[in-house]
């Protein structure tokens, strides 16, 4: 991941909350800006939020909506942390225990996918029948 600002340098500890919400940002930044998948979530989030004001969903539903967007978000972030770090480490070199730990941030990805769409079928679902009846 390439996570330019103006304090590239930088090796050690935040000095001011500015500067550790800067750099917070630019990682969220550079999340959407180079990491397909999290275009993808984004995407996928965007039609979910569009969908629940179009059907006017209640309260208790925005709440199962928006957690399980946080945390697709949260996994595809920790998923990027990991394969950053390994390469790293390995210096892009096979390595059976960064096999391990990508696929295993994978399926975490996977899994939170996962519970998002079965979320997802529950909320809109009866919606969607209702539409189409
Ligand atoms: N250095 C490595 N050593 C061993 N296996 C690796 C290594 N790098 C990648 N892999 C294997 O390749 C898979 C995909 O790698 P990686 O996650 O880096 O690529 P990617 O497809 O770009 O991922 P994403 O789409 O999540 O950004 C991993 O899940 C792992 O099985």
């Amino acid at each position: 991941m390439n996570m330019d600002s103006k304090d590239k340098h930088q090796v050690g500890k935040n000095h001011h909350l500015y500067q550790a919400m800067a750099h917070a940002t630019a990682g969220i930044v550079a999340m959407v800006r180079e990491e397909r998948n999290m275009r993808f979530h984004v995407l996928a989030a965007v039609v979910a939020l569009l969908l629940g004001w179009w059907f006017r969903i209640s309260s208790n539903d925005w709440l199962w909506l928006l957690l399980v967007i946080f945390l697709v978000f949260a996994a595809e972030f920790l998923n990027t942390v990991t394969e950053a770090v390994t390469d790293v480490m390995v210096n892009h070199q096979y390595n059976v225990d960064v096999k391990k730990a990508k696929d295993v941030a994978a399926g975490g990805v996977l899994l939170a996918a996962c519970f998002a769409v079965v979320v997802g079928l529950i909320i809109f679902g009866p919606h969607l029948v209702d539409l189409v009846r």
